[in-house]
């Protein structure tokens, strides 16, 4: 039994295994590091549960109660925790944990990567050419919006990166007097829009959908017959929005929220 933790720049993805075996994913906040060393300690279900699940900490209890009968630990052992991380800082606390493996680029079994590329880029291509098939190319809609694409050869091709949608929300807020920072509904708003709110989302969603639309047709001009998988925290809002604007273009989509996790089974290691 192993545990798969992601961190990415909003929030922190968990997935468990057991041997190859996909067993379930949770999303939680960032941890702190006294939560951290508590997990190092064999410590039974009643306090674990108490001070941790309790804690609101973790949010999917069916598939946490099954781990943590005796901590984050089986048979005595701290459960083996594969970590991929975008977030310095983050990746820190977590050296601190008993059985950590720190998933590197130099481990992705991918052609062309360059030095400062997220790893959770390279390990969501990597899994989407693995489950999808090669060539592919990765929409990931988290804090960022990236693009991530690689060939037939498994080589990176390249990509892109911008704000994410909740991201370009913020920053509108933060670097302006008059703005409101607001949330997607989930309705598409009129494209000419009569009110601040709506503008805001007007303008956000229009240019990315556009943004998306047009990377996609660049990309099926090189690689026709690619696969396309969305993944991230706004996948399936986009995809919604999308599947109104551009039909056409959502239909060839998959979305897929555990690209990266397939992405470390794919590593070496596990
Ligand atoms: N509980 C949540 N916390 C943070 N972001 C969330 C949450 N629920 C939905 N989201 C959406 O998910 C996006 C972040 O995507 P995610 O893939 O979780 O980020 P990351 O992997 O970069 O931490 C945000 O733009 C936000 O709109
Ligand atoms: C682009 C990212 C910020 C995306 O992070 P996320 O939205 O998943 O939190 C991350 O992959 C990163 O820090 N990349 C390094 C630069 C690069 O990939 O070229
Ligand atoms: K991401």
């Amino acid at each position: 039994m192993w545990l798969a933790l992601t961190i990415g720049n909003s929030r922190l993805h968990w997935a468990w295994f057991k041997g190859k075996t996909f067993c379930g994913a949770w999303d939680t906040e960032y941890l702190s590091a006294a939560i951290v060393e508590q997990m190092n300690q064999p410590c039974g279900r009643g306090k674990f549960n108490s001070e941790i699940l309790a804690a609101s900490l973790i949010q999917e209890l069916d598939a946490v109660e099954e781990i943590v009968g005796d901590g984050f630990h089986h048979r005595d052992r701290p459960l083996p925790l594969y970590l991929a991380s975008v977030v310095p800082q983050q990746t820190a606390i977590w050296q601190n944990y008993h059985d950590v493996r720190t998933i590197a680029l130099d481990q992705i079994p991918l052609q062309g990567l360059y030095p400062t590329l997220g790893i959770d880029r390279a390990l969501a291509v990597l899994g989407a050419g693995e489950v999808y098939g090669f060539p592919a190319l990765v929409i990931d809609a988290g804090t960022a919006l990236t693009f991530t694409g690689a060939d037939a050869a498994r080589r990176l091709v390249g990509g892109a990166i911008l704000p994410g949608l909740r991201l370009q929300l913020q920053s509108l807020a933060q670097g302006t007097a008059a703005l409101p920072e607001i949330e997607l509904a989930g309705a598409l708003p009129p494209r000419w829009a009569l009110n601040t709110s709506l503008a805001i989302q007007s303008g956000i969603i229009y240019t990315v959908l556009a943004g998306i639309a047009d990377f996609i047709d660049a990309w099926r001009q090189e690689f026709p017959q690619s696969r396309i998988v969305l993944t991230g925290g706004d996948r399936t809002l986009l995809l919604n929005y999308l599947q109104a604007v551009f039909p056409q273009v959502a239909a060839k989509i998959n979305t897929d929220p555990h690209l990266i996790f397939w992405g470390i089974l794919n590593t070496p290691q596990p």
